[in-house]
């Protein structure tokens, strides 16, 4: 980044939105305003795309959607891929899709705070470079942006290494080891399936009720299913016929510790976010007692299970979930909760005030990122249109690979 440095202290003037992550959400945003011949920057904080894929999941990880439903606008997955493509299959999926509109994020800028400056009428976005000018912030920064890692008791006193399912690659290192991992969403489950298959001993903590279903039945995915079928039927009547397909084929998971809530999955997914665990293996495991279910307290060493029982532990895997960054950097009036979610629930939660927008926060998936992105083009068009309009090509700071990126400097009274 010469032209920052040179620039030190004179914000750089972006003719489009800027763009704060370059996960899929952002690549969409920058994808759908690129086809609409509209310029945008993207900021990420690390050195690829999709970061979360590339350095904070597991080697075994593969989509848990089958891959209609996690294509990103304007390009369809290729067609040798399976179902269910994998880890990598996806980050070269996404690779493809960034060459495929020419985009080109700045690496390695952490946007560490942005602000809408009334006098000017412009986000002003601070990185630990630059400060970059626009009309226009959009926030996709993502809802899994920072690990949770909670305050256990006795956590801090565990003797052994303790990693968040963020850093976690494989089991290997875990063969004949006891594992105690906290949480059983997606990520806890796979993580006991992948221990398990390098014959590790894990043992998993459930504190709350949560609804698991098969991934397929019959040859076909339970999302698919259920995704047809809301097109004709009510929705409680869905979440009803996937639990009869998930008792019929799991058996009642009460019996293993696990309890199902009282709100049907695809209702509670959608009034709270709650992501339905999609079973790929792990509550076969569970039910031949190679996982091992509850716990109650962290002890020194170990753990204490509900019975009173004690049980060392080598290692803990905290599969406790992720959460968003926004409230660390973005300084606006109440569109955002203070947990760093948009506080209009979907399908509005897109547009903020004074050409604030985000994508990817609808808990939905990469079905959200779509339904945002699209939206938030379409928007930024019109208006960059009748405003801004189509510079000549050498004023263009963008992402865009061509013509290189060259940076019109404008000098703001400090406010
Ligand atoms: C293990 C796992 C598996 C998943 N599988 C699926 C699936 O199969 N199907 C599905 O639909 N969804 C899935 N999801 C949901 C997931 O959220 C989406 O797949 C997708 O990654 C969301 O994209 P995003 O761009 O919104 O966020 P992210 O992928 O998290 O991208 C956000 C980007 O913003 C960058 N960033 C964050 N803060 C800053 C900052 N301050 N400055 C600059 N850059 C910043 C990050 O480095 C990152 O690159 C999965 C999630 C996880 C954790
Ligand atoms: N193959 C795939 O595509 C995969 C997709 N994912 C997705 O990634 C996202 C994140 O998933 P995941 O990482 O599983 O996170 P989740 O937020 O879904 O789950 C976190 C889990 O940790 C538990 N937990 C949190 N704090 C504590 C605590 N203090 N003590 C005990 N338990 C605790 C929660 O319990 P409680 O419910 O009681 O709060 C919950 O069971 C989801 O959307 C998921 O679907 C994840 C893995 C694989
Ligand atoms: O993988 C995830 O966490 C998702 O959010 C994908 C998703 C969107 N809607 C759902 C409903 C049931 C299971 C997963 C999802």
């Amino acid at each position: 980044m010469s032209s920052c440095l040179e620039a030190e202290h004179s914000p750089i003037f972006v003719n489009g939105p800027i763009v704060v992550g370059a996960g899929p959400s952002g690549l969409s945003v920058a994808a759908c305003l690129s086809n609409r011949g509209v310029p945008s920057v993207i900021l990420e904080r690390t050195d690829c795309l999709a970061s979360l894929w590339q350095k904070r999941t597991y080697d075994r990880l593969k989509l848990h959607l089958p891959k209609h439903y996690c294509e990103l606008p304007l390009m369809e997955f290729p067609k040798n891929f399976p179902r269910y493509p994998s880890k990598q299959q996806f980050i070269t999926y996404i690779e493809c899709y960034a060459a495929r509109f020419n985009i080109k994020p700045v690496f390695n800028q952490t946007v560490e705070k942005a602000k809408f400056d009334v006098v000017s009428g412009l986000w002003k976005v601070k990185t630990q470079d630059c400060v970059y000018t626009s009309k226009w912030l959009v926030v996709a920064t993502g809802e899994n942006a920072e690990p949770v890692v909670p305050d256990i008791p006795g956590l801090k006193n565990f003797y052994g290494p303790v990693v968040h399912t963020s850093a976690y690659k494989s089991g290997s290192e875990f063969a004949n080891r006891k594992v105690l991992v906290v949480g059983c969403g997606n990520s806890g489950m796979e993580v006991c399936l992948d221990l398990c298959r390098y014959n590790a001993l894990p043992h998993m903590v459930v504190r709350n009720s949560l609804h698991v279903l098969p991934r397929d039945v019959f040859g076909l995915s339970s999302f698919g299913i259920a995704m047809t079928l809301l097109k004709w039927f009510p929705l409680k009547l869905v979440d009803n016929f996937l639990l009869l397909l998930a008792n019929s084929s799991l058996g009642n998971t009460d019996r293993l510790g696990i309890r199902r809530p009282k709100t049907g999955p695809i209702e509670l997914k959608n009034a709270t976010g709650k992501t339905p665990v999609l079973d790929v293996g792990a509550i076969s495991l569970i039910q031949s007692g190679q996982i091992r279910v509850t716990v109650k307290a962290i002890t020194k060493k170990g753990a204490k299970f509900v019975d009173g029982q004690e049980m060392e532990f080598d290692s803990i895997i905290l599969a406790t979930g992720y959460k968003s960054n926004v409230p660390d950097w973005l300084e606006e009036n109440g569109f955002f909760t203070k947990e760093g979610m948009p506080k209009t629930p979907f399908p509005n939660g897109w547009k903020g005030e004074n050409g604030l927008y985000t994508v990817g926060f609808t808990r939905r998936g990469l079905l959200g990122t779509v339904f945002d992105a699209v939206k938030i083009a379409e928007d930024i068009t019109d208006q960059w249109m009748k405003s801004e309009g189509p510079l000549s090509a050498s004023n263009i700071c963008s992402s865009w690979g061509t013509p290189s990126p060259c940076i019109v400097h404008f000098h703001f009274n400090k406010s």
